[in-house]
């Protein structure tokens, strides 16, 4: 382990004139780690990717990277590189010299710039390629390229703006894969800005979800899945069903959740969290994974540990996989199902049915969003 590249953002403030882009972010990146900043369009990333590479100055705040307030460092001074998502290369310049641009700017001589160049070139398997021009090359290498010039100056920390986005999508796979090898082998920090959830669960060892200039939520790819914090990560990142109900009455084996049109369930004290000593009446909002839902016969009896709803089918669609099929409560609340292709019990549109699924995987929001209004536009 190199034991740098650690990245801190300190209530960090965004503003443009009046208007605020990036409100009080506070975020601890390890080094060595692999970030993904995610979120929608004008959700801040872009803007929190250039405060940490210098390129935009801090309106309040501070940055630092390992222990040293970078804040108002220039770019060059803060060991970070830059790979932007068009590329950026140079087309006058081979590859070799693109690669090489960085230690010409330091001022190294052309026999070691070039002798570094393709050390960097081999490493993204692009050393057949130094005497070429960017328009001879595809979009994947053209990609390479770029990744090797950002490593040249030998950075702690490489800072990735949508790099993937001009890919198609199989190479979109196939490079994703790479940028996260050679992240690996140099044990760097990356921090890579993407709207793609898919990408960001692919690469990331932490995950940032970012909504109106604010962290939603950090945790890594599978704590994001299995517990989202709010309504809107929890639409975001997909695979969920959003559903509202209210506390009932608390006994010895646990406190009862009310959802309307249905029989009530019991959910612990554990699942309960902040909702603990809440009174009888309060509102609640929740989370269960698309694929934790089961679509049960209308008649299906209740049993202990289990939620049943009564739902019509109001769409069902082939994904391969899984068939998605979506349901609507007398709440008139659309809640989508993932039934894996396998399953033998795929509705009619139209039909009756209940949707049934176990108290453990139920996920509460916290009590400021038991009565959401969020509606996710990526
Ligand atoms: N130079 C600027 N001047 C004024 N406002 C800006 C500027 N750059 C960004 N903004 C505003 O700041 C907010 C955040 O923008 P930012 O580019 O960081 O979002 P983003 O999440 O990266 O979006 P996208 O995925 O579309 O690139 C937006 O409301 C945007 O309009």
């Amino acid at each position: 382990m190199s034991g740098k590249g650690r990245v801190e953002l300190v209530a960090v403030h965004k503003s443009y004139d009046a208007r605020s882009a990036v409100s009080d972010i506070n975020l601890v990146i390890p080094s060595g780690s692999y970030c993904c900043l995610l979120g929608p369009s004008g959700c801040g990333k872009s803007t929190t990717l250039r405060m940490l590479a210098g390129h935009e100055q801090v309106s309040d705040g501070d940055i630092l990277m390992d222990n040293r307030n970078v804040t108002d460092f220039s770019p060059t001074q803060r060991g970070t590189a830059m790979m932007f998502q068009n590329y950026a290369l140079f087309p006058h310049m081979s590859c070799l010299d693109n690669v090489a641009f960085g230690l010409r700017i330091a001022g190294m001589s052309k026999a070691d710039r070039h002798a570094r160049a393709r050390e960097l070139l081999t490493l993204v398997n692009m050393q057949d390629f130094a005497e070429s021009y960017p328009d001879q090359l595809s979009g994947g290498q053209q990609q390479r390229v770029a990744l090797a010039r950002a490593l040249i100056t030998q950075p702690d920390v490489v800072l990735l703006d949508e790099p993937l986005s001009a890919l198609d999508p199989f190479l979109r796979i196939r490079m994703r894969k790479e940028l996260k090898a050679i992240q690996k082998k140099l044990d760097l920090t990356f921090i890579h800005v993407t709207h793609s959830q898919e990408e960001a669960f692919a690469l990331a060892d932490l995950a940032v979800v970012m909504d109106g200039g604010r962290i939603q939520q950090v945790g890594s790819p599978r704590a994001l899945f299995e517990t989202p914090s709010t309504p809107f990560v929890a639409q975001f990142i997909g695979g969920h069903a959003l559903m509202q109900g209210s506390l009932g009455s608390r006994s010895a084996p646990g406190t009862e959740l009310i959802i309307e049109g249905a029989p009530r369930g019991l959910l612990g004290d554990t699942q309960l969290g902040p909702f603990r000593e809440a009174a009888a009446g309060t509102p609640v909002s929740f989370s269960v994974r698309s694929d934790h839902l089961d679509i049960l016969p209308a008649t299906t009896a209740p049993a202990p540990g289990r939620f049943l709803l009564p739902v019509r089918v109001t769409d069902v669609e082939f994904q391969g996989a899984f068939i998605y099929v979506e349901c609507e409560s007398a709440g008139s609340v659309p809640l989508l199902v993932y039934l894996p292709d396998r399953s033998q019990q795929v509705p009619e549109v139209g039909s009756e049915v209940c949707l049934g699924w176990s108290c453990a995987h139920i996920n509460l929001f916290s009590p400021q969003h038991a009565n959401p209004t969020t509606e996710v536009q990526p």
